[in-house]
């Protein structure tokens, strides 16, 4: 029964409109899917029986289709009930009724990650809304830099100044530097003596940040320090020990190493995970997790609570779809079936999920905990509700605790031990956070997505094609690896999870890669083809042309209406639609083709961190929404290739059309690289018009276009069977 004198502190509603939308679009376009396998179903009978046209490409079309139906019936669980959550922090009790919150942040090398922006996350995540003695941020500092370890003490020294000031003011704005940017709020004096000592702040960092080239290593012993005052939220820099022999497993053997060091100086029931660039927008992200966690309907089962990233470096023209925004509106969706995966930071996360301690009794043999959790007796009576750390705030760390922490940090702790298979961040994929997600999920933990108008954290996005593609390709790796391995949620999730879940998660994991095999076989071969004058699909006369025009159509129009109702432009349909084809031809190809590998033992797995500093020339470019083509050529010839290709497959074949008058047999073959050259503009543009020094290479133009014309002759051979 509901309890009127109280509130509730979130609540759920569902998209009805979309809901519709989706479910009526999901009731045509399965009939029409259907009409269109029965029609290839009986032609391929035809043809087998007269042989009229050669049966390699128009099986190898059939395939296409077949893997595009099944990615889209992946991706309809996504759609049937769309929620929105609201939150009412201002309804959670009194601040001493809150629990502890740990903040971790990993960083990795201070040449790609300036120091200064690291700290300015640091910063912003000290100042969160939240009670300084339930607060404390950790960062993990993968590079054992000096750098970064100097620029920790800088921020100490200014947060306790900042720190009060934003509590003082009650600013809106937390992160020191996005404050300043936005003109601050003319405070008057006390704002003035902040902002000379934020002014000494940066310059500090800067000079500092000459040296970071080349600081980052592999092989250092572990330093931690802890900075520790009353009223303010601890402070601790943990470099964990890396040694070249040792595997290190990139950020989930760091988040691991910041779960064991923080269990014994705050060990707070839930923590917020946070890139190094994503500073907190709004301050108030921990009350509004607390809003699930306080929620005694789901709080028994709710592992974590997921804020999408969203960026503050993107232009009007999201040309490479650096926002995400695909993916947050499926989060929306995900929230409607047991919750979204992580989505790598921004969320809050239940300590005794991420142990998976739920079970664990005081009575439980202590050798069997080792096994799971290791060596350490410390920690393991830190997985115990009742345990108090041993840090009280204001005290400095006994030699005793330090020497704990060190071990707990060091690189062969985790050695025979659970540790990145059950318990913590699992090490199995270099997307530690998709693997852990479906862990947590087929174990019955739910999640969920909370998407508020004012974005609580944000992040640099990646503001170059080379970035945004290496960038993919590590993705599509990492959820790759996960598709070709034992955990395949399709196999994996039966009876772990509902049908629906598992194939949403199937979705998640190798819906979006799985796109490289219709592109390419829809990429050249009904353009070759269309240049023998050999039909493939429904002429334009035959009642079955209207069931291939409505799935074309309406997959288009779908689209744009989950653009369009997620709030954004029209242009956003057009830029989302380029990304997409250029990340299935090239990221996820190279991933496919390395996550084979890997299955077979021929790749080691590598975490290229994403660039988080600027370069002028190139943010120029971005925000005039011009693709920067300086892009590695290994990522740039697939496309070139098939650009060309359907380029010149379309300008031949309107001749042969024209010449042998089959406009009404071949109409759709002519128009699907018609459509290519359309959308895909950038690549003509970029190769032959543009002058600047964002365009694509000559000599990536010269090698792909001896490459389609290769393919275009040899592509015959396919028409002889
Ligand atoms: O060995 C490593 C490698 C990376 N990181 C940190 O991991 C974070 C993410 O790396 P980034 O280079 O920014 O990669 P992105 O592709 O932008 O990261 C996305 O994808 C990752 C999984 O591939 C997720 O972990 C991230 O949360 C998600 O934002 C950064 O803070 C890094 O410092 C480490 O701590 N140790
Ligand atoms: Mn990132």
């Amino acid at each position: 029964m509901k309890n009127i004198s109280s509130p509730p502190l979130n609540e759920c509603h569902t998209l009805k409109k979309n809901l519709i939308i989706n479910r009526l679009h999901i009731l045509f376009n399965a009939i029409a899917i259907i009409a269109l396998f029965y029609y290839r179903a009986t032609t391929l009978l035809h043809i087998i029986k007269t042989n009229e046209i050669p049966l390699l490409p128009y099986v190898v079309v059939c395939f296409s289709e077949i893997v595009l139906t099944f990615i889209w019936i992946l991706r309809r669980p996504a759609r049937w009930r769309p929620v929105k959550r609201t939150v009412y922090p201002e309804r959670l009790p009194e601040d001493d009724k809150l629990p502890p919150v740990d903040v971790f942040i990993c960083t990795a090398d201070p040449s790609k990650e300036p120091a200064f922006g690291v700290m300015n996350t640091v910063v912003s995540a000290m100042a969160l809304d939240y009670p300084a003695d339930k607060l404390a941020v950790y960062l993990s500092d993968d590079g054992g830099s000096y750098v970064t370890l100097d620029a920790m003490r800088e921020a100490w020294k200014f947060g306790k100044w900042w720190v009060p000031f934003c509590k003082k003011y009650n600013l809106k704005i937390r992160c020191p530097q996005a404050y300043f940017q936005s003109g601050g709020n003319e405070i008057g004096a006390e704002e003035i003596e902040i902002k000379k000592r934020y002014d000494e702040f940066k310059e500090n960092l800067e000079k500092n940040s000459i040296n970071a080239s080349g600081s980052a290593s592999r092989d250092h012993p572990p330093t931690i320090e802890v900075m520790n005052q009353e009223d303010m939220p601890f402070l601790v820099y943990v470099a964990r020990e890396k040694r070249p022999a040792h595997p290190h497993h990139f950020k989930g053997g760091a988040l691991n190493v910041l779960l064991r060091v923080s269990a014994m100086i705050s060990n707070a029931p839930y923590f917020l995970v946070l890139d190094c660039d994503h500073y907190c927008n709004d301050p108030t992200s921990a009350r509004q997790a607390m809003c699930f966690y306080f929620d005694s309907s789901i709080s028994q089962n709710l592992a974590w609570v997921q804020f999408p990233q969203k960026f503050h470096n993107t232009s009007q023209h999201d040309i490479y779809g650096s926002r995400l925004h695909a993916i947050w509106r499926e989060g929306l969706g995900l929230d409607g079936i047991k919750g979204p995966s992580i989505y790598g930071c921004n969320f809050y996360m239940s300590r005794e999920a991420i142990y998976g301690t739920e079970k664990i009794h005081k009575d439980v043999d202590l050798n069997q905990l080792k096994k799971s959790f290791g060596s350490s007796n410390e920690f393991i009576k830190s997985i115990y509700k009742s345990y108090k750390p041993n840090v009280s705030r204001g005290e400095k760390v006994s030699d005793a605790l330090q020497k704990e922490i060190q071990l707990l940090a060091s690189c062969t702790y985790d050695r025979d031990t659970e540790w990145g298979k059950k318990v913590g961040y699992a090490y199995f994929s270099v997307v530690e956070d998709s693997i852990t997600s479906l862990d947590l999920h087929c174990k019955g933990w739910i999640s969920v997505f909370v998407d508020p108008s004012r974005p609580c954290f944000l992040g640099s996005a990646t503001t170059n094609l080379n970035d945004m593609l290496v960038q993919q390709t590590r993705w599509a790796f990492g959820l790759m690896q996960i598709g070709l391995s034992k955990y395949c949620p399709l196999l994996y999730g039966i009876g772990r999870m509902s049908i629906f879940q598992s194939l949403a998660y199937t979705a998640h994991c190798i819906g979006d890669t799985l796109y490289v095999f219709p592109f390419y076989g829809l990429g050249f071969i009904p353009q070759i083809c269309l240049l023998h004058n050999i039909p493939l699909y429904p002429k334009v006369s035959d009642p079955f042309f209207i069931v291939f025009a409505f799935i074309f159509l309406a997959s288009l129009l779908k689209h744009a209406q989950e653009v369009l109702s997620y709030g954004d432009s029209f242009m956003e349909v057009l830029y989302e639609l380029r990304a997409w084809m250029m990340k299935s031809t090239s990221s996820c190809l190279y991933a496919t083709l390395n996550a084979v590998l890997d299955r077979i033992g021929l790749h080691e797995a590598d975490f290229s961190l994403t660039n988080k500093a600027g370069d002028d020339e190139q943010a120029r470019l971005f925000e005039k929404g011009l693709y920067d083509f300086q892009v590695s050529p290994l990522l740039l010839v697939p496309c070139c290739s098939l650009y060309i290709l359907n380029l010149v497959s379309f300008i031949i074949g309107l001749v042969v059309i024209i010449r042998s008058q089959k406009g009404n047999e071949m109409f759709i073959q002519a128009f699907i690289p018609f459509f290519v050259i359309i959308v895909n503009y950038q690549w003509l543009d970029g190769m032959i018009f543009r002058k600047d020094k964002g365009r694509i290479s000559p000599s990536v133009t010269l090698l792909s276009t001896a490459i389609s014309s290769i393919i275009l002759p040899f592509g015959y051979l396919f028409l002889i069977y």
